[in-house]
């Protein structure tokens, strides 16, 4: 019993880490960061941090009541409303920043699928199972218009909706492959996950963007970012080169790559759990001890 409350409360602290983590990655274009508030004129690092711990009651509550289930109509509205009580804190946390809402989402999803297979190391399995999850329809859901559902229908795009009841292909098809390859050459862990941050900002289609820059402002993302990634990555001069240009034309057109953001955190959740063969997550006790 003890054991697996340290399971389920360590899935939180993990999820909390790695939203920590994905903050003070620096630089990225157009986020916050430890140096820039990049397109936000409302947040900062320290405000990002703090609605990141205010998450971690909504993360534990989740993996609590989701482990050793399966996807069904009746968890899916069980960690919808934890989800919908985790924005209200967060909220709270922030004064009404909206900081982090796509990425309760995503995580609270992968936090519940690796609650349902515990000791999964299986990273495809764990998104899949997510997706599953996502696909039943939350009948409680507030019928309210959101940037996300404005834009989708003007624009025809998913979301974030869509991503998740895909079983997040980018986190399984782009991410999580980029990141591994990256390290593979032997790169600083930083500039792996900034190239990671660059490889999501590539083909997602971010509402954050649009709602904010539309069309015009998502296609000049996506194709500065695949130069980046066509020169070599963010570690060649060329493709820093790009990377600053990249974050220029962001903040000139105001956009923000927030659903890339939220898809990095996530990956880096998903990395924590893979990297250690998720056995570690039966012990530790406290993110301050895996923080860098
Ligand atoms: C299904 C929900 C995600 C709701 O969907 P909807 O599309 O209605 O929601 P939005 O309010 O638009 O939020 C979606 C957020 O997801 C991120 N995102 C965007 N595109 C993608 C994508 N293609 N794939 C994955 N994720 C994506 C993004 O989040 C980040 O940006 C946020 C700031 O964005 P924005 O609201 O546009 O804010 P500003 O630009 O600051 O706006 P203004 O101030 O200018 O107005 C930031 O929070 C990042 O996290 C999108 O914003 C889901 O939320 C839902 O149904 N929840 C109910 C509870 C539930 O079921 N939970 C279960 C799991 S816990
Ligand atoms: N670092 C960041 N900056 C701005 N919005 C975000 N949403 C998630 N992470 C973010």
């Amino acid at each position: 019993m003890e054991k697996l409350q340290t399971y389920t409360e360590n899935l939180a602290i993990l999820a909390v880490q790695a939203l920590i983590e994905e903050a003070e990655l620096t630089p990225k274009p157009g986020l916050v960061d430890k140096e820039s508030t990049g397109s936000h004129h409302d947040m900062s690092i320290e405000l990002m941090i703090k609605s990141a711990e205010s998450l971690e009651p909504a993360f534990r509550e989740i993996a609590k009541v989701s482990y050793g289930r399966v996807p069904s109509q009746e968890l899916r509205e069980e960690i919808a409303a934890i989800g919908r009580q985790g924005e209200i804190d967060m909220f709270q946390a922030t004064g009404g920043v909206n900081t982090h809402k796509g990425a309760i989402w995503a995580l609270g999803l992968l936090i519940s699928s690796a609650a349902m297979n515990p000791g999964e190391t299986s990273l495809d399995h764990i998104a899949k199972t997510a997706g599953n999850l996502a696909l039943f329809p939350d009948r409680n859901l507030p019928q309210q218009i959101t940037n996300g559902t404005r834009v989708k229908e003007k624009y025809g795009v998913n979301g974030a909706l869509g991503e998740a009841q895909q079983g997040f292909p980018h986190i399984r098809n782009i991410s999580l492959p980029v990141l591994y390859d990256s390290r593979r050459r032997g790169i600083k862990e930083d500039l792996c996950r900034l190239n990671t941050l660059i490889s999501l900002m590539a083909s997602l289609d971010d509402t954050c963007i649009l709602h904010r820059g539309g069309t015009r402002s998502l296609t000049a993302t996506k194709e500065l970012a695949s130069e980046i990634l066509l020169l070599g990555g963010v570690w060649t001069q060329t493709g820093w080169k790009v990377l600053e240009e990249l974050s220029q034309c962001l903040i000139k057109c105001n956009a923000s790559p927030g659903g890339s953001a939220d898809l990095l955190a996530a990956t880096i959740f998903l990395d924590y759990l893979y990297k250690n063969n998720t056995s570690h997550l039966w012990g530790f006790k406290k993110y301050s001890l895996i923080r860098k």
